[in-house]
């Protein structure tokens, strides 16, 4: 298929918000670098990284009931450790149904979450930080366009 018919989603989680913007703008400029026509990257919301498993299925749904099928999908999720085992449940029980819902959908999955022990981890990998780490964002988007393509 080419690039420039492709339709991809992002659904980010709203926690971490300055982080989490440059994440999909990373993401939204390799697709478009990739070909992947603006009108066809649509982006959603759910509130944190919790909600992205869920999210992401009710989010697959809509667009084929609208006729207008994902080809991938990227949730994009900032999680940071906190004082507590809050971050070790939802990295585990997130990371896992998203990996799962590559093979109950039938279609990529990227794992577009980010799990850090410190903000300045977190601010790294979205190249927010001159000179250290480039933005994992931009990773997300070409891995997205590859398995959309891929073995077709
Ligand atoms: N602490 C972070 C959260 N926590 C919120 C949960 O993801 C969820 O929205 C809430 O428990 C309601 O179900 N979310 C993040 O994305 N990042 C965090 O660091
Ligand atoms: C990832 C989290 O849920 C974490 O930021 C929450 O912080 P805390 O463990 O201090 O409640």
């Amino acid at each position: 298929m080419v690039c420039s018919k492709l339709r991809i989603g992002i659904l980010h989680a709203r926690w971490n918000k300055t982080i989490i913007d440059n994440l999909v703008k990373g993401a939204v400029e390799k697709l478009k670098l990739l070909n992947v026509s603006e009108e066809n990257i649509i982006i959603e919301s759910v509130p944190g990284s919790f909600e992205l498993p869920f999210g992401t299925k009710k989010f697959v749904d809509k667009y084929e009931k609208l006729g207008k099928p994902l080809d991938a999908v990227i949730p994009i999720g900032v999680l940071i450790k906190g004082s507590t085992m809050h971050f070790e449940y939802i990295c585990d029980s997130v990371t896992h149904q998203l990996m799962r819902l590559n093979f109950d959908l039938g279609l990529p999955v990227i794992f577009g979450v980010l799990t850090c022990l410190t903000d300045e981890q977190a601010e790294a990998r979205a190249g927010l930080i001159e000179g250290k780490m480039h933005n994992h964002g931009e990773d997300w988007g070409a891995a997205a366009v590859e398995m959309s393509v891929k073995f077709e």
